[in-house]
């Protein structure tokens, strides 16, 4: 078993996260557009069980639960709850209910209607709900805690892998249980993950900003498709944003901002001896004003990881492979 999907860029705004058509269902089969994050693992959608206020403009999942073993079932006593790390949230019920992405199916996905989602959900029309792909150890159902989409079919598929192949402003692909290799052009470069913290989570060995040196550090870093940016400590992205004249730390924003007028410069990371290659031109983020646009490199804080989000992914082709719990990288 093999499975292929669209990842379509949100349609207007400049590829804030990509969104997956997902069919739940056997009896009433419905698409839903969903954000594939690997930096959660949670399967959420709007559903009948959201308040309209909370739901308009969204499709909403609206399991059919039939007395045939084909329908949704309910799951008694479950709930989940999650909070992401820009404040957003959700909570819900579970159900149990056919869940298929690019062909490839799982008969008894876990569900979770949303009964409450926050207000950044409510205005991206655009995702009706989260398809969780990092380690089922962060799923948020209680009290029996259920697996991802991922970890229910990986046995079923030729080869326990998925990858991503993400575009600049255009149609990329996820594919499951294959690695495509007309879809790159160098050899793939793995390293293997951690789960301790139940990300895709593994230590790049430095980066170059523009064509200054390439600085050989090890570094924590976990890919998160959910993530639009490119996260980075503060120092080193001061360090970029300085070789930009007139760059500077919006202290309204609390980012960096610049003259839309320059080309930021490429940044680029090492995996061992690979080095793989982010343009300038993907790390310009839109507007924030007539002159001013809004960088896509920024700190990551005081998160002890860096976050390889779309800006970098979408430069490269990203294997996920759990079956060996490594991750590998392509350029293309
Ligand atoms: N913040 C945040 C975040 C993240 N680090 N990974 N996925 C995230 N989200 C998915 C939907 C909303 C936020």
């Amino acid at each position: 078993l093999t499975g292929s999907a669209v990842a379509n860029p949100n349609p207007s705004n400049f590829d804030r996260e990509y969104l997956v058509p997902v069919i739940i269902g056997a009896v009433t089969p419905q698409t839903i557009n969903m954000d594939l994050d690997t930096g959660s693992s949670d399967l959420w959608v709007f559903s009948n069980s959201t308040p309209g206020a909370q739901a308009t403009g969204h499709v909403v999942y609206q399991p059919n639960t039939c007395n045939a073993s084909t329908c949704a079932k309910l799951l008694p006593g479950e709930t989940w709850s999650i909070q992401y790390s820009d404040m957003s949230s959700s909570s819900g019920i579970v159900y149990s209910d056919l869940v298929t992405i690019g062909g490839a199916a799982v008969s008894s996905q876990a569900v979770e209607a949303a009964q409450i989602v926050s207000s950044s959900f409510t205005t991206d029309t655009a995702n009706s709900g989260l398809l969780g792909m990092a380690f089922s150890s962060l799923n948020t159902c209680r009290p029996q805690q259920q697996l991802t989409w991922f970890d229910n079919i990986k046995a079923s598929l030729a080869a326990e892998v998925w990858t991503a192949n993400l575009q600049k402003g255009a149609a990329g692909t996820y594919n499951f249980g294959y690695i495509d290799s007309t879809a790159y052009n160098s050899n793939i470069t793995y390293t293997p993950v951690s789960t301790l913290r139940g990300f895709w989570e593994f230590t790049f060995s430095g980066y170059q900003l523009g064509s200054s040196s390439f600085v050989t550090t090890d570094m924590a870093a976990i890919a998160d498709t959910g993530t639009t940016l490119l996260l980075l400590p503060s120092a080193v992205v001061e360090s970029y944003w300085a070789q930009v004249p007139s760059a500077h730390l919006e202290p309204s924003l609390g980012a960096y901002i610049y003259p839309c007028s320059a080309t930021p410069p490429n940044f680029t990371f090492g995996i061992g001896s690979y080095r793989g290659v982010v343009p300038g031109s993907y790390l310009a983020y839109g507007p924030v004003s007539s002159q001013w646009c809004y960088g896509g490199i920024q700190s990551q804080g005081s998160s002890p990881f860096s976050v390889f989000g779309d800006v970098l992914l979408k430069a490269q082709f990203v294997v996920f492979d759990v079956g060996n719990l490594r991750i590998g990288y392509a350029a293309k």
